[in-house]
């Protein structure tokens, strides 16, 4: 559908000229002049940029991404320890639970967009290790009558502990993406992960790709979310999974009342004392108000073309976890 254009509408009222903004979509010009309007002259047709918004903020289109990646930018050295002072280490039980959900198999061909310092994709690794040395545990064990020589061998033969299994880290900024690669360095994590520089809207990769498309607290940065979750259908195999584990709507007042009290009064602070970054931290607790709710996120996922869409609140719903399959 062809995006909407703004022109620039002049109405006299009597007392003077003044200067509408209306927009014109396919269907015509969405107008309603004031009351008592004698005229209005059709002065320019000037092309203005589409209004979004960063935080509780108005911007242009145009000028979001710059802001959001100034954010991320800001706060990619702090940004693990600022996660776990303010949630006192919740989000990690949050991302546990999108790995629960997902449940990989090995040979899982995975895509994390807005990956930023890797939580998602080393919660994946260690999740297909774990399950591989499970299984390799089970079958030495219904094996009785192996020798201490025969069972040293089938640990140093091992083949490939992660049994093909890759995942794709895809992040629009490049400072995340450095700490993201530090801490795989530190953690030993070297095979099954590529780092990618690239925009959730626009992502670098071919058709029917991936088995599983992950993104954790990423979509809420994303100017164009349609446009980001269609390029998540693209990218998957028929078959294929999205899940997203982002902050979503408390339907409870009572904790609502604390959570917005506890977002607005403490995490701004934190933000400074931690990070000496008060503003990325205040813009974090506004977009989280702007997203929509689990019902409506629900149904953006769906106009993408996702079946089988469902969420779960988790924490009061201070976060949901979205399936959906591309079928
Ligand atoms: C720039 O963009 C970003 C930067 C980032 O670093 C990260 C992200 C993306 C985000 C993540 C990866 C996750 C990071 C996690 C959070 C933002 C935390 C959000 C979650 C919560 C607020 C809820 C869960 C957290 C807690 C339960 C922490 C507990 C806090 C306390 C126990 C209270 C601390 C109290 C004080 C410091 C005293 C002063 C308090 C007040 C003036 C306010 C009153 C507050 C309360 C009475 C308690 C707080 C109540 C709640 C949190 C609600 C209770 C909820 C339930 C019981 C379910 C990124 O995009
Ligand atoms: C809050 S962090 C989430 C990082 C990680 N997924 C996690 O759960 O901790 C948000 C990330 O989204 C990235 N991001 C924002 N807009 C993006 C876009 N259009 N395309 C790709 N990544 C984007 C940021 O650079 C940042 O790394």
């Amino acid at each position: 559908m062809a995006a909407p254009r703004s022109y620039v509408l002049w109405s006299y009222c009597g007392r003077g000229w003044s200067r509408l903004v209306r927009t014109c979509g396919p269907r015509g010009l969405h107008s309603s002049l004031p009351a008592g309007s004698l005229g209005v002259r059709f002065l320019s047709q000037e092309k203005h940029a589409t209004q979004t918004h960063f935080g509780f903020e108005t911007v242009s289109e145009e000028e979001k991404g710059g802001k959001v990646y100034q954010v991320f930018e800001s706060v990619a050295k702090k940004y693990d320890v600022m996660n776990d002072m303010m949630s006192l280490g919740i989000h990690r039980v949050w991302k546990d639970m999108l790995l629960w959900k997902m449940n990989p198999l090995p040979g899982t061909q995975l895509l994390d967009v807005a990956g930023g310092t890797g939580d998602i994709a080393f919660r994946f690794l260690n999740y297909i290790q774990a399950q591989h040395q499970r299984k390799q545990k089970r079958q030495l064990r219904a094996q009785q009558n192996l020798s201490w020589d025969e069972i040293a061998k089938k640990y140093q033969d091992e083949e490939d502990p992660l049994g093909g299994s890759h995942v794709m880290i895809c992040d629009i900024n490049r400072e995340m993406l450095k700490v993201g690669q530090k801490k795989a360095s530190d953690q030993g994590h070297k095979a099954g992960l590529t780092w990618v520089l690239g925009d959730a809207e626009e992502l670098p990769f071919d058709d029917h790709k991936f088995d599983i498309y992950t993104i954790a607290f990423g979509i809420r940065n994303v100017t164009h979310i349609d446009q980001a979750l269609q390029e998540a259908h693209r990218v998957l195999k028929p078959g294929g999974r999205f899940l997203c584990l982002e902050f979503s709507r408390v339907n409870n007042p009572l904790i609502s009342r604390l959570y917005d009290l506890y977002s607005f009064q403490v995490i701004p602070v934190l933000g400074e004392v931690i990070a000496g970054d008060w503003k990325s931290y205040q813009y974090l607790v506004e977009s989280i108000r702007k997203f929509p709710s689990q019902e409506e996120f629900k149904e953006m996922i769906e106009d993408a073309g996702f079946q089988k869409v469902t969420y779960e609140s988790l924490t009061s719903g201070i976060v949901a976890i979205h399936s959906g399959f591309k079928l």
